[in-house]
C-alpha cells in the first residue's frame, strides 16, 4: 500500500467517503474502515449535524485510526454546507493547523488562496484542489485546460469528477490520468463509470474510493469488491484489460470468478464490466493500443451484431453467427471473435441427461439429445448457440421468439421449424422433448417472469435457462415441481466462462478452482 504522506506513490490508495451524521459514528466508521481495507477515510463535515469545529476536528483528527482527507462541500458544489465561505474556510483552515493529512477545496476558491495555505504550511498536510463537472463530459481539449488551471493552482493533488454518459467518454479520463504531472483523482460515477474507478491503479490515479459494507454509495464500488474481487493493490501499468461488454452489466457474476482465477494461474489481467451503449463507438476508441485492453466477454445483447467488430471470427462462432469472446491477437493486434456458448450450453445439458441414465436411443449421434425435441425460447445470441449447438447434436429444433423473423432466420439454418411467439403458452411438445430458455425472462430483478406456460412444463424431460441470476429461476423452480430434470444457468456460465479463460490467458482454466467459486458465490 502507498505510503501517507507522499505524495507521488507508486500505489493507488484506497479511501473511503465517510458521511456520518455524528462524531461518534465517524470515529466508528474509521476503525470499520480501517478492517475493510481502507488505506485512508474522506469526511464529509458537510454532513455532521451541530458541528462544532474546533471540537469535532480535534476528537477526530486525535485519534484517527487512518490518515484523513478533510471535505466541507458547500451547496454550490453539491455538498450539504450552506453557511457563510468565511466560516467553511477557516474550518477547513483549522483542519490543516489541527494535522488533517489531505484537505480539499473546490477549483473556485482554491486561486485565491493557495499562496496563503502555502505560506502556513507547516502542519505537512496535502492540499486537494477538486472539481465537479457537471453535464456533458467536456471534449479532452478542454479536460486539458482545466486540468492545467487547476494544477496552476500549486495543488499537491488535483481531483476531478465527471459524469459521463458513455463508456467511451471514460478514455479522457485514462488519457488524463497517464499524462497528468501532478497527482490525480480523476473518475466518472454510476453504472458506466465505474471502469475508470476500477482501473485507476493502471492508469496511475492517486486513489479510488470504495464504499464500506452496510454504507454504499452510489456509483462507487465497495471497498469489499475493491479489496477481494479487484484487488487493486495488485493492478500495475501492465495489468491486461478484460471486460465484459453487455447492457445491463451490473448483473454479471464474471468480476467475481475471472478475477480471482487471473490470480490463481498468476497472469497479470483484470476483468471489469463495461457498460456499453454504442458498440461502433466503443470499439473506435477502445482499440487504440494506447488503452491495452486485450478482449471481452460479450453479453446481452450484443452478440450478434459484435462480429462485424471483429477482424476475424472464428467458424465455429460463424456457423452460429454470435460472438461471446473476442481477443486481441498479440502478434498482429486484431480482434479475433470465439463463441464458448455452444459446447458449454450443449454440453451442461447433455451431462445432465447422461447423469439420469438418458441415452442416444437409436440414433447415430454420441448424445443423449440426438432425436430428441428441442424447444427454444429466443434467438438472439444465446438462442443461435443453443440452436447450432443441439443441431450438432442430432436434435429437432424448434424456434420460438417475439420477433418471428428472427425465429424463421434461425430454424431455416438449423432444419428447425420456427413458431409464432403467442403459441408458446399453449404448446405442448413431444414427450421427453427438451426445453431451453435463451430469453433474459425470469433474470434478475424481474425473477417472476417465465417463458412458457407452467401447465406444459409435465411434457418436458429437461429444462434448461440461460439466466443465471438467481441461481434457480421461476422456470427452473416451475419445472422441478413438474417433474422435469433441471439444469442451471449457472452450469453454462462456468464453462462458458472456462473456455473464455483458456482463449484470454493461452494457459488451462484451473476448472475445480472456478467450480469452488461458483459454488461459493452463487
Ligand atoms: O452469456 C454469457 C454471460 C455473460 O454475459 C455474463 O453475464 O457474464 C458473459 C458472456 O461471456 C456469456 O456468454
Amino acid at each position: 500500500m502507498g505510503s501517507v504522506g507522499t505524495v507521488i506513490c507508486k500505489t493507488t490508495l484506497v479511501c473511503a467517503p465517510l458521511m456520518a451524521e455524528t462524531v461518534e459514528q465517524i470515529m466508528t466508521d474509521m476503525y470499520k474502515a480501517k478492517v475493510q481495507g481502507a488505506d485512508l477515510v474522506e469526511i464529509r463535515l458537510d454532513y455532521i449535524k451541530n458541528f462544532q469545529p474546533r471540537q469535532d476536528l480535534e476528537t477526530i483528527l486525535k485519534k484517527k485510526p487512518l490518515p484523513v482527507l478533510i471535505v466541507y462541500r458547500p451547496k454550490w458544489e453539491g455538498g450539504q454546507y450552506e453557511g457563510d465561505e468565511h466560516t467553511r474556510l477557516e474550518t477547513l483552515h483549522t483542519a490543516k493547523e489541527l494535522g488533517a493529512d489531505y484537505i480539499d477545496f473546490e477549483l473556485k476558491v482554491a486561486s485565491n488562496l493557495m499562496e496563503e495555505l502555502k505560506m502556513n504550511c507547516h502542519s505537512g498536510s496535502k492540499v486537494i484542489v477538486s472539481c465537479y463537472v457537471n453535464g456533458v463530459t467536456p471534449l479532452e481539449e478542454d479536460l486539458n485546460r482545466l486540468v492545467m488551471s487547476m494544477q496552476s493552482t500549486g495543488a499537491d493533488i488535483i481531483k476531478l469528477v465527471i459524469n459521463a454518459t458513455n463508456i467511451t467518454e471514460i478514455s479522457r479520463i485514462f488519457h488524463l490520468l497517464s499524462h497528468c504531472q501532478v497527482p490525480l483523482i480523476a473518475y466518472s460515477i454510476g453504472e458506466r463509470g465505474l471502469i475508470s474507478q476500477i482501473l485507476c491503479p493502471k492508469f496511475g490515479g492517486f486513489l479510488v474510493y470504495g464504499s464500506m459494507e452496510g454504507n454504499s454509495v452510489p456509483g462507487l464500488p465497495t471497498l469489499e469488491n475493491l479489496r477481494q474481487a479487484y484487488k487493486v493493490e495488485d493492478i500495475d501499468e501492465d495489468t491486461k484489460v478484460f471486460g465484459l461488454i453487455s447492457k445491463p452489466v451490473g448483473h454479471s457474476k464474471g468480476p467475481l470468478l475471472h478475477n480471482p482465477t487471473f490470480r490463481r494461474v498468476k497472469y497479470n489481467a483484470i476483468y471489469v464490466p463495461m457498460f456499453v451503449d454504442d458498440l461502433k463507438d466503443f470499439f473506435s476508441v477502445y482499440s487504440s493500443p494506447e488503452f491495452e485492453f486485450a478482449g471481452f466477454s460479450v453479453g446481452f445483447p450484443y452478440k450478434e451484431a459484435v462480429v462485424e467488430f471483429c477482424d476475424e471470427v472464428h467458424p465455429l462462432a460463424k456457423a452460429i453467427g454470435a460472438v461471446n469472446t473476442i481477443i486481441r491477437r498479440s502478434s498482429d493486434g486484431k480482434w479475433v471473435g470465439y463463441n464458448t456458448d455452444r459446447e458449454a450450453s450443449i454440453t451442461a445439458i447433455e451431462d445432465a441427461l447422461k447423469h439420469r441414465g438418458c441415452t442416444n436411443g437409436e440414433t447415430s449421434f454420441d448424445s443423449p439429445l440426438a432425436g430428441k425435441q428441442f424447444v427454444l425460447a429466443g434467438a438472439g445470441g444465446a438462442g443461435r448457440a443453443l440452436a447450432v449447438g443441439a443441431k450438432s447434436r442430432g436434435a429437432r429444433v424448434v424456434i420460438f421468439d417475439i420477433d418471428f423473423e428472427r425465429a424463421k432466420t434461425l430454424a431455416h439454418e438449423v432444419s428447425g421449424e420456427a413458431r409464432p411467439f403467442e403459441e408458446v403458452f399453449n404448446f405442448h411438445p413431444e414427450k421427453g422433448a427438451i426445453l431451453a430458455n435463451a430469453t433474459p425472462l425470469g433474470m434478475h430483478p424481474n425473477t417472476d417472469r417465465i417463458p412458457v406456460a407452467e401447465v406444459t412444463l409435465q411434457d418436458y424431460r429437461l429444462v434448461f435457462d440461460s439466466v443465471y441470476t438467481p441461481r434457480k429461476t421461476r422456470l427452473l423452480k416451475d419445472a422441478e415441481a413438474a417433474g422435469a430434470i433441471i439444469v442451471s444457468g449457472v452450469e453454462m456460465f462456468l464453462r462458458q466462462a472456462i473456455g473464455q479463460l483458456n482463449l484470454f490467458t493461452g494457459k488451462e482454466a484451473p476448472e475445480e478452482f472456478m467450480r469452488d467459486i461458483i459454488l461459493a458465490k452463487f
